[in-house]
């Protein structure tokens, strides 16, 4: 390979401002502050390509890749950077040492930002002790912490599913999946932190509730009890409960129940008003479902756009979301709840995360047993084109739907970023959890291997 000035200015000195700059951005991204990536524009040789001679250095590579996951639209150099470093990272794994590999091989699979935060540091305790320049009291005081706090989420999650348990659903509604703890894992994705242990009660159950509900719609109830069960959840009466058939009254009174429990807890706070927007984004959800049980009744295939007015409410990631801010305390007042209602861009774009996402990997186990036209189905249908030309367009709205979530990210932000950070890990459950199949329905994998390394194996001291 015959190397030009440049390239070997950036080979002599480069290694340390390629890597500073590599840092800076996506650190700098991830506080919100918006620095411009035109700065690695020196790295493009005349024909307007990334240098070559940026391959021999692998951990800046790493760092280019893990960067072009902040960008927002419009950001053609860092689109670029992202195809540049992907496939020649790629390519170089097998000339790698094999810790090197395989932690180039783990960004590749699932980089740094759209990874669960609680995930990514019990991985990165794992490297970071291989590493033989590692601070040792650094690394104790990290494991330390880690153990200690999973102390914690193991009587977390005990408690809830000794709720579960008693309500015995896995005998009384034996079609329904029964995923307590993986729903726990869901919200461990979301908030992880000591403080937030009612909210991942909370949420946990209302989850937990979901999936039971979503099932009784796609895969159990007849039209005419879908149509009952929808209006008695619209009512929220207790009442209702005597003109639901035998099966679906357990789980109803189970939602009430949950509800009443989020209550009591949020009287105790003064915070009374959540419980309106919480119950309401119920109702719009169970619509939702009710809608796509009446189109996959009379085989009806809507256009995408037709079924995405639908498709995102049933996500139910805007409902998880009004749920996730109950468990937040003071910092989530009523007007972000009302901001909440009015379907905000970052908001809307996790629903497109989820749903899309959900919807290409679930396609052929869904379809099979009965389901709604999935967004594959309804934009086949509509423009006439292959699944697998289909499956390309609707990840290009994945891709941008991950940079209005960037962009909503950067400050000056509408409302606390804490907040803006749940939906951003509702998003980042969303690209674990549906990365290449519904690893939520499917955990006995790579799921079951999470929750084993966040629940069950304390860090070795
Ligand atoms: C986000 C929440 C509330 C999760 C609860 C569990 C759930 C409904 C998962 C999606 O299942 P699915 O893939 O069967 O969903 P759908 O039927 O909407 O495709």
């Amino acid at each position: 390979m015959s190397l030009d000035v440049p390239q070997i200015i950036i080979l002599l000195f480069g290694e340390i401002i390629f890597f500073n700059m590599l840092w800076n951005l996506r650190l700098l991204r991830q506080q919100g502050y918006n620095v411009s990536p035109d700065a690695f524009k020196k790295f493009k040789n005349d024909q307007g390509k990334f240098n070559e001679a940026l391959t021999l250095d692998v951990e800046g590579m790493l760092s280019l890749y893990e960067a072009t996951h902040f960008r927002i639209h419009g950001e053609d150099i860092l689109e670029e950077a992202l195809t540049f470093t992907y496939s020649h990272l790629e390519l170089m794994t097998i000339q790698l040492s094999p810790s090197l590999a395989a932690k180039v091989n783990h960004s590749l699979k699932c980089p740094l930002h759209k990874n669960i935060p609680r995930l990514a540091a019990r991985y990165y305790i794992s490297t970071y002790e291989e590493d033989p320049s590692h601070d040792e009291i650094l690394l104790l005081f990290a494991k330390l912490d880690f153990n200690m706090l999973q102390r914690q989420h193991q009587k977390e999650v005990c408690n809830i599913s000794k709720w579960w348990k008693d309500l015995d659903f896995a005998t009384k509604l034996p079609f329904a999946r029964n995923r307590v703890v993986e729903a726990y894992f869901w919200v461990l994705g979301v908030y992880f932190e000591p403080q937030y242990s009612l909210g991942r009660r909370i949420m946990t159950k209302v989850i937990s509730m979901t999936s039971i509900i979503d099932d009784i719609y796609d895969v159990y109830g007849t039209l005419e009890e879908l149509q009952l069960f929808t209006e008695a959840i619209k009512r929220w009466d207790i009442s209702c409960m005597d003109s639901l058939p035998e099966y679906m009254k357990s789980c109803y009174q189970a939602l009430l129940d949950v509800y009443a429990e989020i209550e009591q807890e949020m009287i105790k706070e003064g915070r009374e008003f959540c419980l309106t927007y919480a119950k309401n984004e119920m109702k719009i959800l169970v619509q939702a479902y009710f809608d796509e049980a009446k189109w996959y009744n009379s085989n009806y295939i809507p256009t995408l756009e037709e079924y995405m007015d639908v498709a995102l409410v049933s996500s139910a990631y805007r409902m998880l979301t009004a749920i996730a801010f109950v468990g937040m305390g003071c910092i989530a007042t009523e007007d972000v709840f009302q901001w909440l209602t009015n379907n905000p861009k970052i908001v809307k774009a996790s629903t497109i995360i989820c749903r899309l996402m959900d919807d290409t990997v679930s396609n052929e186990f869904e379809q099979k047993r009965g389901h709604v036209a999935s967004a594959l189905e309804c934009y086949m249908n509509q423009h006439g084109v292959t699944k697998q030309e289909a499956f390309d367009e609707l990840y290009k709205l994945v891709g941008s739907a991950w940079k209005d979530i960037n962009e909503e990210c950067l400050n000056p932000h509408e409302v606390p970023m804490l907040l803006l950070t749940l939906v951003l890990n509702l998003s980042r459950v969303i690209n674990v959890l549906y990365k290449d199949e519904d690893l939520y329905t499917h955990s006995e994998g790579s799921t079951k291997n999470d929750i084993v390394s966040l629940l069950v194996n304390p860090c070795s001291m």
